[in-house]
């Protein structure tokens, strides 16, 4: 019998920790980690198809996405496929998604969706973490300023009751938590 795929969506504010959750997730569970496009420019060492697939603003608009926002005044977007991909080599899948794309997962695939909403105790920290991760002064300046940043500071009205809340200030906490999450999912 073959079971559903699952999709594992990781949410919160940048530089509450969602690329390193994910990765996480992906060594610890063998999830399989979904690429998502975006028209903004790679960060020091991000690699094209490893963190994202970069497209300009033309390439982005000939794919076919299952959702797409704007963030931050860049385009971001997942599509099907990449989702399938995981699915159909018997893997659950793990994407990382604004609240907006999150609440889309939600109501278009119901129950295959885990939602994982990441939050820290003090938001000074965010500013910090970006530094320390190696973001330009000037895009975390956008970042801190931009209207999605401030809506995915707090977990939106829409999401309560559905997604799991996990304060990222302790690493070793957080994983504790994400084992308490993930680990029932995926072994039931
Ligand atoms: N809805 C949606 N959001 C995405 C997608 N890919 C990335 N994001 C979100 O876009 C936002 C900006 O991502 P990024 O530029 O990597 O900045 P970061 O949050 O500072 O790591 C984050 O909230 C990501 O979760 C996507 O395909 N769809
Ligand atoms: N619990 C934590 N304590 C301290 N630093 C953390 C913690 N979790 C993640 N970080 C660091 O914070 C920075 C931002 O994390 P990242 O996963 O890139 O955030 P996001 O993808 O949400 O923007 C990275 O340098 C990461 O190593």
């Amino acid at each position: 019998m073959t079971k559903q795929g699952r999709v594992f969506v990781i949410c919160g504010a940048a530089g509450s920790g969602k690329t390193t959750v994910a990765r996480y997730l992906r060594t610890e569970f063998h999830l399989h980690r979904v690429i998502t496009h975006t028209t903004r420019l790679p960060r020091p060492g991000e690699r094209d198809g490893v963190d994202y697939h970069f497209e300009t603003a033309q390439s982005m608009a000939k794919l076919h996405l299952l959702e797409a926002v704007t963030y931050d005044q860049a385009r971001y977007g997942s599509s099907l496929e990449g989702l399938a991909e995981g699915w159909q080599q018997g893997q659950d899948d793990v994407i990382v998604l604004d609240t907006k794309g999150a609440l889309t997962y939600y109501q278009q695939l119901g129950a295959r969706v885990t939602v994982i909403f990441l939050t820290v105790s003090k938001l000074a920290a965010l500013a910090h973490r970006m530094a320390e991760r190696g973001d330009a002064r000037p895009a975390i300046e956008s970042r801190l300023h931009s209207l999605e940043y401030q809506r995915d500071l707090h977990l939106p009205a829409e999401l309560r009751g559905i997604a799991q809340v996990v304060t990222n200030d302790d690493w070793a906490t957080t994983t504790k938590r994400l084992r308490q999450i993930v680990g029932k999912t995926v072994t039931d």
